[in-house]
């Protein structure tokens, strides 16, 4: 599978990289983190030659591992989770699910998550962002205009470059879309798979069998229905487009822009004189290894924090940043007292029910060997038929007392439910929680639906909610970075979480049960017949339901009094030029997957940088063309010969290392 020109590739792209022994004594911004977000943010802000910057990666490059050269290989289950392009967090055990420890993936490579990730391309709904924006408005109305609704979705179209899809694979799988509400011309590249299966042709009418409609543009806003998702995908190769391939791998040479891998980011430095209300950051200290030597380099604008949901607070805590109590106890020595930084965590959560399958599903072509298996358009299969459904097709009479319940319960739920004794973390967690809760009229998703046909003899369908009322939160408990960050989601503390996982549950089995779906379906083998009433279900949930792998709120956008930690403009308050961009600065969950909303970010994140420093934008850069095949000048074939990732996650929630988990623990079929 190694394309002719994959050695070529490698020299254009090594042309960023620089050693530990290289790196600069000082550069205008530093950027923590080289993964989705950062490697926007570093390709943006260095269009301008003049302005330096350094990204600091604690994972590889990827750029040797042979299953980047493949395809993304929907069907090809050997996944880079739990390799070293893992991170393998846990959380610690849930007490109200089973007391299980969970694994919580996260992509420790260059592109960061967006290299392992499952390459869905959903859009948050205009409501949830608009909700979001309403938050932070009370404190600075005018930069919240940067999260309204059609201004985020200029910066989310930004990155993206949609091709649509094949003619047969749109009739097959029923695929509906609305070119004009994806981006043209973005680094990004969105498309669908090369590859159709028939049985996804019955999702959408089996969806109206239950009173799903469709959604006929669902990346304009409204993406309540039923559709077929498009993919981060190149189908001029049929590889993964990511933020690696996408804004970094096809530029033209840039003196400016330097990356250094294996690097952790272990602490920010802090100039000791500085105001301690407004703490200036004099450099950033990094290491390859625990125990190996630390070397500093100087910032002289910004550092710009974007470790994800996990690495973010992780950095910044290490750095003295944070809640004075989880400090004190961890040993590491305060600089500025930010008690909800780690706060808020919310997560989506995931479980599924298995049928035998009647028909040909993509795992049965994959275990064939046959020619078709071998085939790039065959590999590119990514299964993504979705559906996001609302609270009345869930709970149908009983919707308006459900949200009644959840309303009647802020106030116990606040005093009891919040993992912090900050009166502001509480404030936060009632802001998040009314805002949340208001929505759940809307025409919004509360579960979302995945098809799935990735197993041979099987087909599943999941259940996945998208708004808990349950907030976590990870912290801290030692003196050393390289130790993992403590993960505590709290899941399944609130009861609304586990009622619409039960209800979404139910309603993937009624889905399983209209036509035509049924005609594709034999028994159910899991959780099976035994487990129907509300009880069992509830229990089952307890046992069996995962993360979805979509974690934010971990430095949530939000008055600082409700427990925020970045204000509208994304700086950590009580810093003077630290900012947060990625996914933990979303306050409240969305109904979609946060690649899409984390681009969005990342874009609008370098664009407020570089109208503060007054920074143009490179005339015609090949940046603007990202991994397309379009631009004869930039490194055009970037994916062919390291963007495409043998990654098996068609459904991202249960590929590789954690639906291994699974199967031991429900001693269950290999499915994924
Ligand atoms: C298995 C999986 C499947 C998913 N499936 C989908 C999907 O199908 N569709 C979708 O839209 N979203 C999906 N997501 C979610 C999406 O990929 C993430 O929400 C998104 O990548 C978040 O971007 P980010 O920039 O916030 O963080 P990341 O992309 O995770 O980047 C953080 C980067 O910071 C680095 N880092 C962390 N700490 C340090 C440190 N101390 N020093 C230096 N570097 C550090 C990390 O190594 C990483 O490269 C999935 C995620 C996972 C894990």
């Amino acid at each position: 599978h190694i394309p002719n020109n994959y050695h070529h590739a490698r020299a254009l792209h090594i042309r960023n990289y620089v050693t530990s022994a290289s790196v600069a004594d000082s550069y205008d911004f530093i950027i923590a983190g080289g993964g989705l977000a950062g490697l926007v943010i570093a390709s943006r802000l260095s269009e301008d030659p003049d302005t330096t910057v350094l990204v600091l990666e604690a994972g590889e490059s990827g750029d040797d591992v042979p299953s980047f050269l493949n395809p993304p290989a929907g069907t090809y289950y050997d996944s880079l989770l739990g390799t070293s392009y893992d991170w393998a967090h846990k959380t610690v055990p849930q007490r109200n699910a089973g007391d299980r420890i969970m694994p919580w993936p996260r992509g420790k490579v260059l592109g960061g998550s967006s290299a392992i990730n499952g390459m869905y391309f959903v859009r948050p709904s205009e409501v949830e962002v608009n909700a979001w924006k309403d938050m932070i408005a009370s404190d600075d109305a005018s930069s919240s205009e940067a999260w309204e609704w059609n201004n985020f979705l200029k910066s989310m179209k930004k990155s993206e470059n949609f091709t649509p899809p094949r003619a047969e694979v749109e009739a097959m799988a029923n695929i509906r879309y609305q070119a004009d509400s994806i981006g043209a011309g973005g680094p990004m590249q969105v498309s669908y798979p090369g590859f159709m299966l028939p049985v996804v042709g019955n999702w959408l009418p089996s969806l109206e069998a239950t009173g799903i409609a469709s959604a006929p543009d669902p990346t304009g806003g409204k993406n309540y229905g039923g559709f077929v998702a498009a993919l981060s995908i190149n189908p001029t190769n049929w590889t993964r487009s990511y933020s690696k391939s996408a804004y970094i791998d096809p530029l033209p040479p840039r003196k400016n822009l330097d990356i250094l891998v294996s690097s952790t980011v272990t602490k920010i430095i802090f100039d000791e004189k500085s105001d301690s209300a407004s703490r200036v950051a004099t450099g950033v200290e990094f290491s390859s290894t625990a125990s190996g030597p630390r070397k500093v380099v100087n910032v002289k604008k910004e550092v710009i924090v974007t470790g994800g949901a996990l690495g973010s607070p992780h950095i910044l805590m290490h750095s003295g940043v944070g809640p004075k109590d989880v400090l004190d106890a961890a040993g590491v020595p305060l600089v500025s007292e930010l008690p909800g930084l780690g706060q808020h965590l919310q997560d989506h959560m995931t479980a599924l029910v298995v049928w035998d399958a009647k028909v040909e599903t993509a795992g049965d072509i994959q275990q064939s060997g046959s020619e078709i298996s071998k085939q790039a358009e065959f590999m590119s299969f990514v299964n993504s038929a979705i559906a996001y459904v609302n609270t009345s097709t869930l709970f149908a009479a009983n919707a308006g007392e459900f949200q009644t319940n959840i309303r009647n319960a802020l106030a116990e739920s606040a005093e009891t439910l919040v993992p912090s004794k900050s009166q502001e973390v509480v404030e936060g967690y009632k802001a998040i929680y009314s805002a949340t809760e208001k929505l759940m009229p809307e025409g919004l998703g509360q579960i979302e639906l995945l098809l799935s046909i990735n197993s041979p003899g099987a087909i599943a369908i999941q259940a996945a909610l998208q708004h808990a009322f349950s907030q976590g939160r990870v912290y801290i408990n030692s003196t050393s970075i390289f130790d993992p960050i403590v993960v505590d989601p709290n899941y399944f503390s609130h009861f609304a979480d586990l009622v619409t996982m039960r209800e979404g549950l139910k309603l993937a089995r009624r889905v399983g049960q209209a036509s035509p779906m049924r005609d594709a379906l034999g028994p159910e083998t899991f959780p099976g017949p035994g487990v129907s009433s509300d009880a069992q279900i509830d229990d089952w949930l307890r046992g069996n339901a995962q993360t979805e792998f979509h974690p934010a709120a971990t430095c949530a956008m939000l008055p600082r009094s409700q427990g925020g930690v970045v204000n509208a403009k994304l700086q950590v308050y009580g810093l003077a030029n630290v900012r947060v961009a990625d996914a933990s600065v979303f306050p409240l969950s969305f109904s979609a997957h946060l690649a899409s909303p984390t681009y969005g970010l990342a874009e609008q994140a370098a664009d407020i940088i570089k109208t503060l420093y007054k920074t143009p934008s490179a005339p015609n850069d090949s940046s603007n063309n990202g991994d397309s095949d379009s631009d004869p000048n930039a490194d055009n074939s970037s994916n062919s010969k390291n963007g495409g990732i043998s990654l098996g996650s068609g459904i991202p929630s249960f590929s590789g290392a954690i639906w291994r988990t699974m199967i031991c623990v429900v001693a269950f079929l290999v499915i994924f």
